[in-house]
């Protein structure tokens, strides 16, 4: 992900910094002007950037701030807070509530995500409990029904869409209706990809809007848009009052940067990224927690929400008493690699640890790791007769 080399970037910057033996105008303006470079060449608008230099600068006013303060930990907090800024619109998305029927419209630019990223959705709140619905609103392209249909199939979601009509409205409606009936109380409305030079889909997709009623339209962004994003994004929130933002396919090598012009756009939070093709490559969206790993500074309560995810409670103390008596066997041991295999990639563990980037563990090297942490347990699988090691 080139994101996580934006965050190397930015490091290194605050990094060289933080080694000067003074901190004075030049050594704080080559700062800013290396992670404005960083920035840049991550797609990020050029106003943006101009606007978090001046920020930053009237915070870390040198000739104001009295002697003896820590000019370097100022200026990586001023970094910190404005990175955040840039990626927080300052007021929270509408978030779904079980039992209380809701709509969620999908849109985007062709090709962006928003069909695979509705079943996404859709069964990520399944997990959590809520009752969904997929309608598929996209009489555009051919063959959107049937990958509707398929992944919400797999998924065990229920579905609306016709092949006959083709009155994206008309659809959009009777599904909503149809699903209100039945109890659903999530129903996601996936639409036609668009782009904004196409004023007929615009109009298509406003209408699609009036007469569902969204409690909350998604604008969904593949992260490799670059400079685009903002004008891209700004279109769409004139057009449908777009409420929130789900990037995708940011495991790929988009330069992510466009994100942070998405946000600034719609004035609306990123509340989901997706992480790869299939349905479960999904994570939720933190500002502070990403920006933290993003500058390698490491997220501890994701870590430790983490090990809570995969450690069963009812082992946790035994563990910890086990650890703490110095008796680690070898069965132990496989069970904690068998827990760190459940952890996700390895290297998306790894940038929660402060002093870690994404950046030091590339994709590749990612699924080396993981097939290494197999290869052990196997090898401690045949170690022992009963093929479990005692
Ligand atoms: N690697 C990766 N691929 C993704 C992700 N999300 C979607 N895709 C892929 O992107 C391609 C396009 O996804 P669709 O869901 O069909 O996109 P769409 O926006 O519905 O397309 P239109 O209806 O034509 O506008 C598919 O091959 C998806 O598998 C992601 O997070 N990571």
């Amino acid at each position: 992900m080139v994101l996580a080399q934006l965050g190397g970037s930015i490091s290194r910057a605050l990094a060289q910094m933080s080694n000067a033996t003074v901190i004075d105008e030049k050594v704080l303006n080559d700062c800013l002007n290396e992670i404005s470079r960083a920035l840049l060449q991550a797609d990020v608008q050029f106003k943006m950037v101009r606007d978090m230099q001046t920020n930053i600068k009237r915070i870390v006013n040198l000739e104001a701030l009295a002697a003896g303060t820590n000019k370097r930990r100022i200026m990586q907090q001023a970094v910190f807070t404005e990175l955040c800024n840039m990626l927080d619109p300052g007021k929270p998305s509408f978030t779904p509530k079980k039992g209380k029927p809701s709509v969620v419209m999908f849109v985007g630019l062709q090709g962006s995500g928003k069909t695979t990223t509705c079943t996404k959705y859709a069964y990520c709140h399944q997990r959590k409990g809520f009752k969904p619905a997929l309608v598929c609103a996209d009489t555009f392209r051919a063959g959107a029904f049937d990958q509707l249909k398929q992944n919400a199939t797999k998924a065990k979601i229920p579905f609306y869409g016709s092949y006959m009509e083709s009155d994206p409205v008309k659809i959009a409606v009777e599904g909503v209706e149809r699903f209100k009936k039945e109890n659903c109380d999530l129903i996601i409305v996936d639409t036609s990809g668009r782009h904004k030079q196409e004023a007929a889909l615009f109009e298509e997709m406003r209408q699609v809007s009036e007469a569902t009623k969204p409690d909350l339209v998604i604008f969904v962004m593949d992260s490799s848009i670059g400079q685009a994003a903002f004008d891209q994004a700004q279109a769409f929130k004139q057009s449908a009052s777009v409420g929130a933002v789900i990037i995708t396919k940011m495991d790929g090598h988009a330069k992510g940067g466009g994100a942070l012009s998405a946000v600034a756009a719609t004035k609306s939070p990123v509340i989901f990224i997706g992480t790869g093709e299939h349905i479960d490559e999904f994570e939720v969206f933190d500002v502070k927690p990403f920006v933290s790993r993003l500058l390698g500074m490491g997220d501890w309560s994701g870590f430790m929400d983490k090990i809570h995810e995969v450690v069963p409670t009812d082992q946790q103390p035994e563990l910890l008493q086990k650890l703490s008596e110095g008796s680690f066997t070898l069965r132990l041991m496989y069970e904690q690699f068998q827990n760190i295999l459940k952890m996700g990639p390895i290297g998306q563990v790894f940038s929660m640890l402060p002093g870690f980037s994404a950046e030091l563990m590339p994709k590749g090297h990612e699924k080396e790791s993981q097939a290494k942490i197999k290869r052990y347990m196997t090898m401690m699988d045949s170690m022992t007769d009963a093929g479990k090691p005692q």
